[in-house]
């Protein structure tokens, strides 16, 4: 079995900072100062992750309360997902649980691959009672995360979805099902662990396929000669991605690999892989999960070609 378990130690507590657009004319700018807000409504000593490159953000929606990503300063090294209020939630906590529960060999890639987990907590915001995912925060593991969400499959809706999620999934990038998935947006630290550069989700979502590979060389253009190193390493990784996809134990959708490598060219090139998202799981009834194994299978081939285009 192989095992890609972080082999180094949390650099430690990192502050927040301005996300400053690729395209603007300065590519980095400064970060900005306390993450803590006065009126954030969190309990003492929580805060909001601001790295947050996807998914839930703190709003209103529908009428119920969503809360993004929170830190607990206690803990740097872990990150806190809060579980969504309907049968998603349910699915996610109850999957993570489970995977972690278990000594199951069959289970030992997912173990390996899904950021570590520590249980569930409760904390009360604004009166209300949520529960929150507490997980192994993987950037960390850096001291200037460069990191990337790709949403893996050809198609990111369940057996489940009702014809309106159908759609709503298939008009937002429909691309998807040639190129295997979506990248969602990604972030670098870099200089000075002060200044940060980002593609958001409306610039990802504008990419053609043709621009799918330029994306990606620019997402590792940061490491400079030795990127290939980094490379090998995720390549190395995918492959027990790969494992865990055709054991036909589950059908993931719209799930994500949320890919980091070390930016900071004065120390030692590295890369981690996690498996994250996991609000639509099925049983894959000794199937493999083709779908998914079709979108990590051309992941493969682009960061294939850039390891040859940047060498
Ligand atoms: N283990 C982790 N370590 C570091 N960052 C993480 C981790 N898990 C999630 N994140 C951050 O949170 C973002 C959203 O994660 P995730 O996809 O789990 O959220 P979600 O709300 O379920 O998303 P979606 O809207 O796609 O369902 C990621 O893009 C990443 O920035
Ligand atoms: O990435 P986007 O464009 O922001 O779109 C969201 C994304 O597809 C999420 O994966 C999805 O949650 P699920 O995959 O869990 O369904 C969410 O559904 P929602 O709007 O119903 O929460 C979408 O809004």
């Amino acid at each position: 079995m192989v095992t890609i378990a972080p082999k180094w130690k949390p650099v430690g507590t990192r502050v927040d900072y301005e996300v400053v657009p690729f395209y603007t004319s300065d590519l980095f700018d400064k970060r900005t100062a306390p993450s803590r807000r006065k009126d954030d409504g969190l309990p003492e000593n929580l805060t909001w992750f601001d790295a947050q490159i996807a998914g839930h953000k703190t709003q209103v929606k529908d009428g119920k309360q969503q809360l993004g990503f929170i830190k607990d300063l206690d803990f740097p090294e872990r990150i806190l997902k809060p579980v969504m209020n309907d049968k998603r939630g349910k699915i996610e906590k109850s999957f993570y649980s489970s995977i972690f529960a278990s000594s199951s060999p069959l289970l030992a890639p997912y173990r390996d691959l899904l950021p570590q987990f520590h249980g569930v907590r409760e904390i009360s915001y604004k009166g209300t009672t949520h529960e929150l995912l507490d997980m192994e925060d993987i950037s960390e593991y850096f001291v200037l995360p460069a990191v990337i969400d790709i949403k893996i499959g050809q198609r990111t809706f369940g057996p489940d979805a009702n014809p309106e999620k159908m759609r709503k999934e298939t008009e937002k990038y429909p691309q998807q099902e040639e190129i295997g998935f979506r990248i969602l947006g990604y972030k670098i630290e870099s200089g000075e662990t002060t200044k940060v550069a980002s593609r958001d989700r409306e610039y990802c979502l504008t990419l053609r396929t043709k621009e799918i590979e330029g994306a990606l060389h620019e997402f590792f253009s940061y490491r400079g000669n030795d990127v290939h190193v980094i490379i090998d390493e995720l390549l190395d990784q995918l492959e027990v991605v790969k494992q865990a996809a055709s054991l036909g134990v589950y059908h993931i959708f719209s799930s994500s690999l949320l890919i980091a490598y070390e930016a900071d060219r004065e120390a030692a090139p590295r890369a981690e892989i996690r498996w994250i998202d996991f609000s639509h799981v099925f049983p894959g009834d000794g199937q493999a999960d083709e779908n998914y194994l079709y979108g990590v299978n051309r992941l493969v081939r682009y960061l294939q070609n850039i390891r040859l285009d940047l060498r």
